[in-house]
């Protein structure tokens, strides 16, 4: 594990080891969203910082990813960050409104628009700063806890790419899939190219486990799911697999992926 020597020898791998099957003296416990608003010290940071300010700093991301675990014995820290950050690595706007959430000023609007986004292998590249973040908490983590990483699924990506905001219906991008199914599997190979090369990334900066969150599941049939969504998903598991495979010893976890990958948030041991 040639990427594991610069960080700290772990003090509690619990996670770890119960991602990898073997035994464990308590079940690892972590929080969705375990860093946010619930926090009066995350608020107080957030005051201070616009949200996508605090996820390109750092020392800033470092600080509130820490946060919960100042608090409670957690057994994981889950990088503060955004699953939005690949449509902005894109080269879309998007914006962190209180009270509202994100919101894409530009959304794409049909198939021409998918011109105005940047190869998704350049994308990576914007990304530095979460990589840096990675590292940083890892180092500061003191092997307490293991660090996890994440994105969105591409279908979850696309959907926001294309509705600019949450939605109940997603029906502008389920629209895409039968309107546009062509230029919707090129919109999402190119978000899957992009989030191959960002998790691989994150592997090489210190994650340790990362999850793949597919938000937006609900909104397709098992029809729509097994065409746009789950090639998409096996694709970034056996490809972040075997780039980041220096990183990460592949032990029995690929069939705890394959067995997960139909479920809605794909954990990657
Ligand atoms: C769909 C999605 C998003 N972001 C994320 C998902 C996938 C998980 C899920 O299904 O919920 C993932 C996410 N977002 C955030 C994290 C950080 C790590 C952690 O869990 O502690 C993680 C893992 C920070 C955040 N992301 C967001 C906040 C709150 C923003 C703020 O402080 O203003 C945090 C801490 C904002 C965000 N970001 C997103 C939405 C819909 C919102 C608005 C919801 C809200 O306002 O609570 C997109």
């Amino acid at each position: 594990m040639a990427q594991e020597s610069g960080f700290p020898a772990m003090v509690n791998d619990r996670l770890l080891r119960a991602a990898r099957g073997e035994e464990v003296d308590q079940v690892p416990v972590w929080v969705m969203r375990q860093a946010g608003r619930y926090l009066p010290e995350f608020r107080e940071v957030r005051a201070k910082h616009d949200f996508f300010t605090m996820c390109q700093t750092p020392s800033l991301s470092c600080q509130v990813t820490l946060q919960p675990l100042n608090r409670f014995p957690l057994d994981a820290a889950i990088i503060f960050s955004d699953i939005l950050v690949i449509p902005q690595a894109l080269g879309m706007e998007v914006e962190m409104r209180p009270g509202e959430g994100p919101v894409f000023p530009s959304p794409l609007h049909g198939p021409e628009d998918l011109s105005r986004l940047a190869p998704p292998g350049d994308a990576c590249t914007k990304l530095q700063y979460v990589f840096d973040a990675l590292t940083l908490t890892r180092k500061e983590l003191k092997g307490k806890a293991t660090l996890i990483g994440f994105s969105g699924a591409p279908w979850t990506i696309m959907a926001y790419m294309i509705e600019g905001k949450g939605s109940k219906t997603m029906s502008n991008a389920k629209g895409w899939l039968y309107k546009h199914a062509e230029a919707s599997h090129r919109l999402l190979k190119i978000i899957t190219e992009a989030t191959i090369h960002y998790l691989v990334g994150q592997v090489k900066a210190g994650a340790q486990v990362l999850q793949v969150f597919e938000s937006h599941a609900e909104h397709l049939g098992p029809q729509l799911f097994r065409d746009f969504a789950l090639p998409y998903l096996k694709q970034i598991c056996d490809q972040v697999k075997e780039q980041g495979e220096a990183a990460w010893p592949p032990r029995h976890s690929n069939d705890v992926l394959a067995d997960s990958v139909s479920q809605r948030g794909v954990t990657m041991p």
